[in-house]
């Protein structure tokens, strides 16, 4: 199994079956903007709201694998019903037709799985199992939302995110030197300052700082410090809280949240 972040924007999804399986995998298609057709004759009152606000296309009826699956128009298909004859039939066709599919609850009809998700604005983390046990990755899901959340990574990304897209701005070169050194200093920032440093920078903050990184680091040729730190692995001495973190995330279960100690903060950019 090859995890991949795959962009379904505006790309014709075919969802049959209506049921909690097909509501589930029909909400997570609209968070990513996928242009939705629902083929089954009854379905939940979620999907019946989704249809009058007209968010997907419903096909009242049940499926016909000759009319629905006649042609490569879909980027994928899913199956989500009960009743495992259609099921496995629709996805020997849409195999013909070279369209991915996934067949709920029959993984041999799966060319692809559902995994476990956590979405913070443009944070996503998947957690799969490759099919060997789906309730775990619930539930370790459910522990690494915990301790995402206590991190602030969503303000942290929001910010980085601005920062990076000013600074390709005003370096904005393609060329690899140019490319190496904007390498450089985001790297330096997103590994010096802790989540809720990130997170709290203002947009003058930011300002500043790409005024003082550029001051700090004007050499167009990297220094062979810089570029070591953006190839070179962590220093396996330096402080790692995410391994122990995680762990006892994890084996928490249900229990009291971890705490979270402070990640250690050094002044940021360092000096090339
Ligand atoms: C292979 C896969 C194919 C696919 O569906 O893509 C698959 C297959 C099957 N699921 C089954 C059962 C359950 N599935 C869940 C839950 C989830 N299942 C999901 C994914 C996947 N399920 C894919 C692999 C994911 C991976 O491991 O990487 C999640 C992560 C995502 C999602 O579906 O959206 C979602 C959790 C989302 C969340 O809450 O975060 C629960 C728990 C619950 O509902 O609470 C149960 C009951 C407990 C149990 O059985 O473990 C059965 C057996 C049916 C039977 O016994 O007859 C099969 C078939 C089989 O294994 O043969
Ligand atoms: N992979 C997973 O995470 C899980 C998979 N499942 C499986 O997913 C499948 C669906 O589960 P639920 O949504 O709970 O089922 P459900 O019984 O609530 O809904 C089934 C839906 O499929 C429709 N349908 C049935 N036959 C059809 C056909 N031939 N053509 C078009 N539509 C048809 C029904 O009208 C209904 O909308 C089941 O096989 C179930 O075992 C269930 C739980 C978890």
């Amino acid at each position: 199994m090859l995890p991949i972040a795959y962009q379904l924007e505006h790309k014709p999804v075919l969802v049959v079956g209506g049921g909690d399986v097909g509501t589930s995998r029909v909400e997570r298609l609209l968070r990513v903007k996928a242009d939705i057709t629902l083929v089954c004759p009854d379905a939940t009152p979620e999907l019946e709201k989704l249809e009058r606000d007209k968010k997907l296309t419903w096909i009242r009826r049940r499926m016909d694998i000759e009319t629905d699956l006649q042609s490569q128009h879909w980027a994928m298909v899913l199956t989500a019903i009960d009743d495992r004859e259609t099921s496995i039939e629709a996805a020997k066709r849409a195999r013909e037709l070279r369209i991915p599919v996934n067949a709920a609850d029959i993984p041999e009809f799966c060319d692809f799985y559902f995994g476990s998700t956590i979405e913070r604005g443009p944070l996503q983390v998947m957690v799969s199992t490759g099919g060997a046990a789906p309730r775990l990755a619930r539930r370790i899901r459910m522990a690494l939302e915990n301790f995402i959340d206590e991190l602030e990574v969503e303000g942290a990304i929001t910010r980085v995110s601005k920062l990076r897209s000013q600074l390709r701005q005003k370096l904005s070169g393609q060329d690899r030197d140019t490319t190496k050194r904007r390498m450089a200093l985001m790297s330096d920032v997103c590994d010096e300052n802790s989540f809720a440093e990130l997170a709290a920078f203002s947009d003058e903050n930011i300002e500043e700082m790409i005024e003082n990184m550029l001051l700090e680091s004007d050499s167009p040729e990297p220094t062979p410090e810089t570029t070591e730190h953006v190839t070179s692995p962590p220093d396996p001495e330096g402080p790692q809280p995410w391994h122990s973190l995680v762990r006892e995330a994890i084996q928490c279960g249900n229990g009291p949240e971890p705490e979270v100690p402070p990640y250690p903060f050094k002044q940021a950019p360092r000096k090339s």
